[in-house]
């Protein structure tokens, strides 16, 4: 069984891929915060900009198999002209906390790349196209291989030195959106930070921007 909160049709707003037109499964929960608003102030990634919670946004669900989500996951890319192939994005909350091998295959046999945006606290299974990895925190991080890490940025306990020896094929620091927590000037820091230590690029949350979602 997989709780999805919500699946939709956008652009990746954020890394490496930004600007790919992509079908977006957000997974209910979270292992490093439960998603009430009561519980930020002591849970283990306090900036999270989403709800998590439940089954009821929009195209959201419980599904029963593999191939009945990956049927729903399908059914949002559009009947477009062209030869682009699609991308489905698997975030959450936390996916690794639900994906597995049968539905990264299911989407494989719908001819869809895959995508996953992670915390990096679980392993992820085999056959991801496109894995990025987010660290939170002091949260213990264990996938520490990937496509790229995206760094959200400034958290006190998770400096970007910490992670840039680690063999991923690119650095992002991704400014905090502080609307969850107030206050701050993460802009202006991350972009302070990526001019002096030019191994780290600026990723923008390009669909907040767009306002698209
Ligand atoms: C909502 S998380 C879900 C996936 C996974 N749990 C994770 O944290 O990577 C999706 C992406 O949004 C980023 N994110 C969450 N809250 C943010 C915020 N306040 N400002 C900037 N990026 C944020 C995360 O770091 C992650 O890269
Ligand atoms: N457009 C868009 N791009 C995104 N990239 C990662 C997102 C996420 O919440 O995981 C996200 C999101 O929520 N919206
Ligand atoms: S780990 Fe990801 S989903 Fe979980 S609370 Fe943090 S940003 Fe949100
Ligand atoms: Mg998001």
């Amino acid at each position: 069984m997989y709780s999805v909160k919500e699946a939709f049709y956008s652009l990746q707003g954020e890394g490496g891929q930004a600007g790919r037109a992509s079908v977006f499964c957000r997974f209910s929960g979270c292992n490093l915060w439960s998603g009430r608003e009561a519980d930020r102030a002591t849970a283990a990634c306090r900036f999270c900009d989403t709800d998590i919670r439940g089954t009821d946004g929009q195209h959201g669900g419980r599904f029963a198999s593999a191939d009945a989500l990956a049927d729903h996951l399908a059914g949002l890319w559009p009947d477009a002209p062209g030869t682009a192939t699609p991308q489905v994005i698997f975030t959450g909350g936390e996916p690794l906390l639900q994906l597995d091998a049968e539905l990264i295959d299911a989407m494989h046999r719908r001819g869809f790349d895959v995508a996953v945006e992670t915390n990096g606290t679980l392993p992820a299974p085999a056959g991801i196209d496109w894995l990025c990895v987010s660290p939170k925190g002091d949260a213990p991080l264990v996938q520490t291989t990937g496509d790229e890490l995206k760094l959200v940025h400034p958290q006190a306990d998770a400096p970007p030195s910490r992670f840039v020896d680690l063999p991923f094929r690119h650095f992002f620091l991704q400014p905090m959106d502080t609307a969850p927590l107030g206050g701050g000037d993460s802009l202006a820091q991350t972009v302070a930070y990526c001019l002096a230590h030019p191994q780290w690029r600026l990723s923008l949350q390009t669909h907040k921007i767009a306002g698209i979602d």
